[in-house]
């Protein structure tokens, strides 16, 4: 798999120890979004590697701030990208099984390094389930697209 990576300078040193976790995990890591130690912006680093998931150049995206949600606001505005700020293990699992997130925001301020080494591994081996929230996905392709008319009065089944 193919991970972009990126943090700004309050996920600088959690990023660090992710780039060696997922390389030993056999992840090929593109490191599109690094600050290298200097205070940076964000959207910086939320750019590019929302772009390398946008362009299928990246498989998932990973992104780490001081709480998450600077990243996940930015990359949510990269047509295709589906970014979702996970603080614990089951939001990891939900993620991925319901919303098929392909990039992951994380809180260097919130999370201890276990908490994000499990959430990671969960995220990652996670498959999305697809049937009815495959139609929920769509959805939101629709309303990136601006279709979502198209789907505003179908039957929504279990
Ligand atoms: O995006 C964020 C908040 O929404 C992140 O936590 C940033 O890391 C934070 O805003 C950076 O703040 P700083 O005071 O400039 O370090």
């Amino acid at each position: 798999m193919i991970i972009a990576v990126g943090s700004d300078h309050r996920g600088a040193d959690v990023l660090s120890k992710l780039v060696l976790e997922l390389q030993a995990r056999g992840c090929k890591v593109l490191e599109v979004g690094a600050c290298e130690g200097k205070i940076c912006d964000y959207p910086d680093m939320a750019y590019p590697v929302s772009k390398a998931v946008s362009t299928g150049e990246a498989d998932r995206g990973i992104l780490i701030c001081g709480s998450g949600i600077g990243m996940s606001i930015a990359a949510n505005k990269v047509k295709g990208v589906r970014a979702a700020l996970v603080h614990d293990e089951i939001g990891a699992e939900m993620s991925r099984r319901h919303n098929d997130a392909n990039v992951l925001c994380l809180a260097a301020d919130l999370l201890g390094v276990s908490v994000i080494d499990r959430v990671i591994k969960i995220w990652l081996e996670t498959e999305f389930e697809a049937g009815r929230h495959a139609r929920r996905v769509e959805k939101i392709s629709a309303i990136e697209n601006d279709t979502f008319e198209e789907f505003a009065c179908d039957q929504t089944t279990a």
